[in-house]
């Protein structure tokens, strides 16, 4: 299956270095505050457990899942909650964990719904920014890397479930994923 991949992107030791520095800044920029950092499940699983690791903070941690129906740019887009959180935002200062932020489509929900809750605070931290498929305008506190656009796997990334473990970032074969997957 690892012929599915066109090129590495961004090396496992770039990736770590990227995550040690922003683990520094959120740490500087998070000392007086209630930190709640929320991933994004599956995708942010594994760069947020790499990155919490460097936040020298004591921090609550809370995953929640969400779909996304429609995000062709012919869409306005619908997201769903399918797993929320445990408890409330009520007062915290909410870090909202992606793996990639692409028409801006989930973020934009998220932000909404999370400041709606009565959070302090609602700043995203993403992984991975594509630019080039953006629909939905939306303010990125803390970037890892801009991505081409291509089919990224890896680093938490999946196609169809395969490739989340790869501990690098790369860009998956054109052939492999088609026009159907990219404008789902
Ligand atoms: O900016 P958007 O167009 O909304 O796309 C970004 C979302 O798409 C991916 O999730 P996906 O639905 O693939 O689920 P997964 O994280 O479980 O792989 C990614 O993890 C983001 O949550
Ligand atoms: N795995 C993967 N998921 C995505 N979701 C939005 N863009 C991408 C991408 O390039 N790769």
């Amino acid at each position: 299956m690892k012929n599915d991949i066109k090129e590495i992107l961004i090396s496992e030791e770039e990736v770590s270095v990227r995550i040690k520095e922003l683990g520094k800044e959120i740490t500087k920029d998070y000392k007086e505050k209630n930190l709640m950092v929320v991933g994004i499940l599956k995708g942010a699983v594994v760069f947020m457990s790499e990155l919490c690791k460097r936040i020298d903070l004591p921090i609550d941690m809370d995953f929640m899942s969400v779909s996304s129906y429609g995000k062709s740019s012919r869409s306005t887009g619908e997201v769903k909650i399918i797993k929320d959180l445990d408890d409330s935002v009520e007062g915290k200062d909410i870090l909202i964990v992606e793996d990639i932020i692409d028409t801006g489509l989930t973020l934009s929900y998220l932000t909404d719904n999370l400041k709606k809750r009565g959070a302090n605070s609602v700043k995203i931290i993403t992984l991975l920014d594509k630019p080039g498929r953006r629909n939905i305008q939306v303010k990125v506190d803390y970037l890892g890397f801009e991505v081409p656009n291509e089919f990224i796997v890896g680093y938490g990334l999946d196609f169809s479930e395969m490739y989340r473990n790869l501990p690098y970032i790369a860009a998956l074969k054109e052939e492999v994923y088609n026009d159907e997957i990219l404008n789902k």
